[in-house]
């Protein structure tokens, strides 16, 4: 059982020769949480998880894991504390001529001196965790997408990680599989705790999948913070990508000039009612995540009224009143 540990950062900026990426990005991502980043395409996510994990290096700032800052460490302070990251990258990365047990097992071989008995037993369970049992022997071009991205998650748990990186882990997946993944996500962290860092364009993962939501934007981080903080707020560009509107100071390549959003204004383009704030979405079995928090806390604790219609789920149920019944018959 592995638990997850908290990741500051602090200031960090990136850039290559002289087109800077990202500047100033501070955040928190809490010990055992699932924190989402979005930004419109080519905002520097997959550079900040590379940066995150310790394969670029940032210009300044710092990343604090367990008092050790990674961001200005030495090699083999770097190579130790990457051994705390599991990354699940976009396409799988699985080697295309290896099956998948032996993919599983690939980092079980290269970075640990466990026997194959051993590694058996570790692969196997973690085939169970993702739910892949009885395509161990296929190679990763006779599986469907979607069986390929939980077998990358499987060997990105294979070595306990205790911080899971997610890049885009619904890109190329239609709705269905989409949904089915975010719930093996969910029940991931409330099986391992680890803290979790999910890299996604899709806004119904935004919206329901995590504790915490951040938004790159214009070579900073716009915002970054509880979920109920982020579906509640009034800041035109995050309103404008969690509801997936054209109008609003994302623009079709990059971000919109002044004279095109002023004449937006002048046309009475208004940016509408804030949507009903979904319920999160929770693990199976009627289980609960050691760091999720129960619907309209943030809300309640900030004196924000949610949007009508918020925290009821397509069965009519309200979470408000349904997540405490839960949390009773849990304890
Ligand atoms: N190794 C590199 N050297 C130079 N420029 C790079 C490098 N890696 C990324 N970039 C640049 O950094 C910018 C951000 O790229 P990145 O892939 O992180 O964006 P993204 O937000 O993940 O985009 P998308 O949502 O489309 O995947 C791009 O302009 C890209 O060209």
């Amino acid at each position: 059982m592995t638990v997850g540990v908290e990741v500051v950062v602090e200031g960090l900026t990136k850039s290559f020769g002289r087109q800077v990426i990202w500047e100033d990005v501070t955040l928190t991502l809490p010990a055992g949480g699932i924190s989402v980043l979005l930004g419109p395409s080519g905002t520097g996510k997959s550079v900040f998880l590379k940066t995150l994990v310790g394969l670029l290096r940032p210009d300044r700032g710092h990343i604090w894991i367990d008092g050790h800052d990674l961001a200005n460490c030495g090699e083999n302070k770097l190579y130790e504390l990457r051994r705390l990251f599991g990354v699940l990258f976009q396409d799988g990365a699985l080697f295309g001529s290896m099956n998948i047990y032996d993919n599983i097992a690939f980092p079980l071989r290269e970075h640990t001196k466990k026997n194959e008995s051993q590694i058996r037993q570790i692969v196997m369970e973690k085939i169970e965790l993702v739910g892949l049992n009885g395509a161990e022997g296929k190679l990763p071009g006779e599986i469907s997408g979607g069986m390929r991205k939980r077998a990358g998650l499987a060997r990105a748990l294979v070595l306990d990680p205790e911080i899971i990186l997610f890049d885009e882990p619904d890109s190329g997946l239609d709705p269905v599989r989409t949904a089915y993944l975010n719930q093996l996500i969910v029940d991931l962290n409330a099986e391992i705790e680890a803290t979790f860092l999910i890299v996604t364009h899709d806004i119904n993962t935004a919206r329901t999948v995590p504790d915490d939501i951040g938004l790159l934007f214009r070579r900073e981080l716009v915002m970054f913070g509880p979920r109920e903080m982020m579906l509640s707020s009034g800041e035109p560009v995050v309103r404008q990508f969690l509801n997936a509107r054209r109008h609003g100071p994302i623009g079709m390549s990059e971000e919109k000039d002044v004279s095109e959003l002023e004449a937006e204004a002048q046309q009475g383009h208004d940016p509408g009612a804030l949507p009903p704030i979904p319920p999160q979405l929770m693990p199976t079995a009627g289980r609960l995540r050691r760091s999720q928090q129960a619907p309209g806390t943030w809300l309640a604790a900030n004196g924000v009224v949610p949007p009508p219609g918020s925290f009821v789920d397509e069965r009519g149920r309200d979470w408000l009143r349904e997540y405490p019944r839960l949390l009773g018959s849990v304890r």
